[in-house]
């Protein structure tokens, strides 16, 4: 494992990795198909340390927008923001899709511990099933939303908003009340205004804030109010934290570059596919769907950040699931099965529900499925006629376990807003590593442009009174067999 690790590290050096991570936190423009920088390190920048785009510090405008959150935060979980009938906000909704979604939510999940009093909401499926299941509970007059997109264009954040609109002012009657219940976190000012939200209540981020990094940003509210602003400032302190772990130390103690490597290992070297994430405690139950997003929309890609086409293995298939529910759905496979699924366990050694020996026993799980990864049942491990041997002792070979399948452990003391903030830091670090290896761009994501335009297209298509016929055949045959149904 040192040679491995060694050659690894080699292979980072080679590849400039030092530099690379230094462009990224220097604000250079590494997003080079879009000609921007990737910031959102600044964003938990706890020093105010000037970071330049351009020759202009943009930390002003960072602590600026944490301040206007700050202080909406602190009125609107004191009582002191008011619905239009007077009465207290106490349900907030944030709509939004991707990266406006999931990571506020999985945040606030697995930060549900520290919750105050404010019930928090996500609508994102432009299935208009989510809003109407979401909506029924509530009521207009304690209800705010935070309308979260970075281009405010997104079809299902727009469709949604405009019905929780349509929702809205059905009870409240009078558009000048929109402004007491619609918030907008996005960087398109003129479109925010468009629909008609106030300008005092725009909280704004940059392009410089990938969608699917941009939890730190305004695009955070709905955890600042779910937890309160000081905890989402240990959010920022915990990932900060990680950051300056990640810059400073040397690759082969640096916890991001170690899981990179690994990762690459498996990915190109076994040619293994997928990485699980497992994660044992409740609150982190969208863990690893955030991931997912996170890993496979940046390093997903078949073209290398010089335009040519790429020859090798890119982003791992990434999955997971949490607690010991997994045990029971889909770990045979990574036991028995012919593909290997390099995993991630991560854990608290403290529980925030200290329910008799509940915990005891979720880590004992968490323990004897990384032992049984690794070591199998122990025995004759390097022996050729393994099934022999097992059959001459009466041991049928469908119970054998052969073991060395590989996991990482990742402990934490306790899951909370500091650590929490630091753990998907360091995932992000570690993504990061993996783009810069495999030298692609990972902070783009042309591959879901085409679904979009296909969407509009189509749905003009599902709109016209006609039968269609200028599609393939299999598109003109679900068109016209959608319009036959909707007729009857
Ligand atoms: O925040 P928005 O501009 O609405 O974007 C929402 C999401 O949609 C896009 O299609 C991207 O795939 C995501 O990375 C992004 O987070």
């Amino acid at each position: 494992m040192t040679e491995t690790l060694e050659k690894l590290i080699k292979l980072a050096e080679e590849c400039d990795l030092h530099n690379s991570i230094c462009a990224m936190f220097k604000g250079k423009k590494i997003n080079n198909t879009e000609h921007r920088a990737v910031l959102h390190t600044a964003l938990r920048n706890r020093t105010n340390i000037a970071i330049d785009i351009n020759g202009i510090n943009i930390m002003p405008k960072i602590q600026s927008v944490l301040n206007k959150m700050k202080f909406f935060c602190e009125n609107l979980i004191s009582g002191t923001w008011k619905g239009f009938t007077g009465e207290n906000i106490t349900n907030i909704v944030n709509i939004g899709i991707g990266g406006s979604d999931l990571g506020p939510y999985m945040v606030t999940e697995a930060l549900k511990f520290y919750k105050n009093h404010l019930h928090i909401h996500f609508i994102s499926n432009i299935d208009g099933t989510h809003i109407t299941e979401i909506l029924k509970e509530l009521n207009p007059k304690n209800t705010l939303f935070l309308i979260a997109s970075k281009t405010f264009t997104t079809q299902e954040t727009l469709t949604n908003a405009y019905s929780a609109r349509d929702w809205f002012l059905k009870s409240a009657k009078n558009e000048k009340y929109l402004s007491q219940h619609f918030i907008a976190l996005s960087s398109n000012i003129e479109a925010v205004k468009k629909f008609g939200i106030d300008s005092n209540n725009i909280f704004e981020l940059w392009d410089w804030v990938g969608g699917r990094y941009s939890l730190w940003s305004c695009i955070g509210l709905s955890i600042a109010l779910s937890i309160g602003f000081n905890n989402f400032e240990q959010l920022l302190n915990g990932a900060y934290a990680m950051d300056q772990h990640f810059l400073n130390q040397p690759f082969k103690k640096n916890i991001p570059v170690i899981l990179g490597l690994i990762s690459i290992w498996y990915n190109n070297f076994f040619e293994f596919e997928t990485e699980s994430i497992l994660v044992y405690d409740q609150y982190m139950h969208l863990f690893s769907a955030y991931f997912q997003q996170v890993n496979m929309e940046s390093n997903g890609k078949s073209i290398d950040r010089n335009g040519k086409l790429i020859n090798y293995q890119t982003g791992p298939i990434v999955w997971g699931g949490y607690g010991t529910n997994s045990q029971h759905a889909f770990y045979q496979l990574m036991h028995q099965g012919t593909k290997l699924v390099p995993c991630d366990f991560i854990a608290p050694t403290i529980t925030h529900n200290p329910v008799s020996d509940h915990h005891q026993k979720l880590l004992a799980n968490f323990f004897a499925q990384t032992q049984a990864l690794a070591f199998g049942e122990l025995l004759e491990n390097n022996d050729k006629n393994i099934f022999k041997n097992y059959l001459k002792r009466k041991i049928f070979p469908f119970k054998i376990l052969k073991g060395n399948r590989p996991s990482n452990s990742i402990l934490v003391r306790e899951i909370n807003p500091y650590s929490l903030g630091a753990l998907i830091a360091m995932y992000e670090h570690k993504i990061f590593i993996q783009g810069v290896i495999l030298n692609i761009n990972s902070f783009d994501q042309w591959g879901v442009e085409l679904g979009k335009r296909l969407s509009k297209e189509l749905f003009a298509s599902l709109k016209k009174d006609i039968m269609i016929k200028s599609y393939d055949s299999s598109t003109n045959g679900l068109i016209n067999c959608y319009k036959t149904w909707q007729n009857k």
